[in-house]
């Protein structure tokens, strides 16, 4: 079990995290969320050892994570780390960058085990191509088929689908959260893409003005988002009366107490998102279809 007992981090004496406490198990999906320099990548480095703790313990089972005064070389055996930057070898190919760490004397089985990130990853047309000629988004994953050759018991992962494109995104997803799963490998992703977190994380932690506000099941905070920072990870919202309820969660009707001045008819698939103007506010609201700018409409909530 990982167990992270009131640490504190600051760089050059200005606080950036205040004590935080959260454990996970093995092989379970924690999610960080919180807003740009809210301190998801600090964390991820402060659970790596990649700085030393001025207060506060961080463990995985029996070992303590410790930082550079206590150890030569960063990082442990049992961990890996996925990067903003991916740190590869550019002049050799996809292939030899996963199998770099993987023992030469059992050359089939390191082939073998190649072969299976290669497809994890979905990089299979790849497999020979120099790392240097890649995009992005296939880099990013050479890199978490990388951090995963030696089977590691917890991966910690920075924005990990950041760079690969919406066509690739969500079965490439699946697959490495269902690997993950299937060899009980626990993880840690940081992210701003709630498609990282809904329908994989176990947990959720959110992280704002230093501190953890809420750590619950994505359902859960979902349902029950609290607070409108919550709310605005998953979807458009509003706050009415101190409630807060989601664009879905209010319909246009026939008559109501609620009235207002269409603005913007946004398309999102589905449906339409409503911009109306009420109480000199801006209040989003669900709709099968576009209503053109300036119409009187009535709304009230779904039940
Ligand atoms: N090496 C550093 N030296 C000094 N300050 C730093 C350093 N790295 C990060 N910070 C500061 O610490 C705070 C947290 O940064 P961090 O990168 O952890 O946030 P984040 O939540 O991961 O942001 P993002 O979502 O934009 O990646 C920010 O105010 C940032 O400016």
């Amino acid at each position: 079990m990982l167990q992270v007992k009131n640490i504190h981090f600051g760089y050059d004496k200005i606080l950036v995290l205040e004590d935080l406490s959260f454990s996970l198990n093995p092989g379970r999906n924690l999610a960080i969320i919180g807003e740009s320099g809210s301190g998801k990548s600090t964390l991820l480095k402060l659970l790596y050892g990649e700085y030393d703790l001025p207060q506060g313990e961080i463990f995985w089972k029996e070992q303590q994570i410790l930082g550079p005064k206590y150890n030569l070389v960063i990082g442990y055996d049992f961990m890996k780390y996925v990067t903003q930057e991916f740190d590869l070898m550019p002049f050799i190919t996809v292939e030899e960058n996963i199998g770099k760490y993987l023992s030469r004397f059992y050359p089939e089985e390191k082939q073998q085990r190649t072969h299976e990130l290669i497809k994890v990853v979905e990089l299979e047309a790849f497999a020979k191509t120099k790392v240097k000629n890649l995009s992005g988004g296939q880099k990013q994953r050479v890199a978490l088929a990388r951090a995963l050759a030696k089977q590691p018991e917890i991966l910690l992962l920075d924005e990990p689908f950041s760079h690969i494109d919406n066509f690739k995104k969500q079965s490439l997803r699946r697959s490495v959260f269902k690997y993950l799963k299937e060899k009980n490998i626990a993880c840690i992703v940081a992210t701003h893409d709630k498609n990282d977190v809904l329908g994989f994380a176990d947990k959720m932690l959110v992280l704002h003005h230093k501190t953890i506000i809420a750590q619950d099941t994505p359902q859960n905070l979902y349902n029950n988002p609290k607070l409108p920072l919550i709310a605005s990870f998953f979807d458009e919202f509003n706050s009415i009366d101190g409630e807060i309820y989601y664009a879905h969660q209010l319909k246009i009707v026939e008559e109501s107490d609620l009235k207002g001045v269409v603005k913007s008819s946004y398309f999102n698939g589905e449906s339409w998102l409503l911009e109306v103007e009420h109480d000199s506010k801006s209040v989003f609201v669900e709709h099968h279809s576009e209503i053109v700018p300036k119409s009187c409409v009535y709304f009230s909530f779904n039940n």
